[in-house]
């Protein structure tokens, strides 16, 4: 079995990683919190509420990278990005859950993918990656008349928005409605907006105490509409996915992978 590191593992999904690592019995031999912390040496199971695991958490540098096979990352852009810097120079495979990123630091994780496996999915659950396919089916059938909308909530502390997931999500409608997503979608509305214009994408974002993550994707016409919602309910639901596309990176050729190739759904639809 590969051995797994976690970068991050004092952060929600961080700790999401280490309790469902220990569920699965994985082989997980680091976890990494900021260079400096005070957390340096604090057992990582301790830190997650699952007991002790006798793995010290460390350091993120050069040399705690080698301490594992394939690597997990759900920091923050930057952070990511020093991240996936140590792993290429370490050839090592790394699963990125990041999401908020800039077009310019998307492309830096392209350019890392020719020299190393990455799998970067902005949702790591198996119902928001079938909701992707669903979503189009929905859109080439309703899509020419009705209006769309996405809809997300998500808990207070979350940094980006439109979450990462409701953007995949319009990427996905719009892709197989032949529309060009940057061109189409409205990021909320203020004021007198006039009526709604019909080719348009519309995101919606909601923010509030302890929402782990919810998607509806509305198709709305005259006289009906379908609404396609996800609610997850719990973070080990991404956690999950994330160390299942671990284990699937292990061997791997350098390159840049979608969590619907690691669930064998790539070919849906
Ligand atoms: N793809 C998916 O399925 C999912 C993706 N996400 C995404 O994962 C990301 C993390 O979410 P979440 O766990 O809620 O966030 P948290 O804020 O709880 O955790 C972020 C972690 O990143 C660390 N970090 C932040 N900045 C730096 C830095 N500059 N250098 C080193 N470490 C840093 C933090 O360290 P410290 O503790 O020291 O502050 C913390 O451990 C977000 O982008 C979110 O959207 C979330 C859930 C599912
Ligand atoms: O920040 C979160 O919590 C989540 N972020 C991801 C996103 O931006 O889509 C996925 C999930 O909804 C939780």
């Amino acid at each position: 079995m590969p051995s797994i590191g976690i970068f991050g593992a004092n952060g929600r999904m961080g700790r999401a990683l280490i309790t469902v690592a220990k569920e699965q019995q994985l082989n997980l031999t680091a976890a990494t919190v900021r260079a400096g912390s005070e957390l340096a040496g604090v057992d990582a199971g301790e830190l997650a509420g699952v007991g002790k695991l006798g793995l010290p958490l460390i350091g993120t540098d050069r040399t705690s990278i080698n301490n594992a096979d394939i690597w997990v990352d759900f920091t923050m852009p930057e952070a990511m990005l020093a991240h996936l810097a140590l792993a290429v120079v370490a050839k090592k495979a790394i699963v990125i859950g990041v999401t908020g990123l800039t077009d310019a630091q998307y492309q830096q994780v392209q350019q890392a993918a020719k020299h190393i496996p990455i799998v970067w999915a902005p949702n790591m659950s198996v119902g928001v990656n079938l909701l992707l396919h669903l979503v189009q089916t929905a859109a080439k059938v309703m899509g020419q008349t009705a209006d769309i909308e996405i809809i997300e909530a998500h808990h207070r502390f979350k940094k980006d928005a439109p979450s990462g997931t409701a953007m995949a999500i319009g990427a996905s409608i719009a892709k197989a409605l032949d529309r060009d997503l940057a061109k189409v979608a409205v990021y909320g509305r203020e004021g007198i907006t006039g009526e709604r214009e019909q080719q348009t994408i519309g995101f919606a974002t909601v923010r509030g105490g302890d929402i782990i993550g919810d998607h509806t994707a509305l198709f709305a016409d005259l006289g009906e509409r379908l609404e396609i919602t996800h609610k997850a309910s719990s973070r080990n639901t991404f956690a999950q996915g994330a160390l299942r596309a671990a284990l699937w990176l292990q061997n791997k050729q350098p390159g840049l992978y979608s969590m619907q190739q690691v669930l064998g759904l790539a070919d849906l639809s």
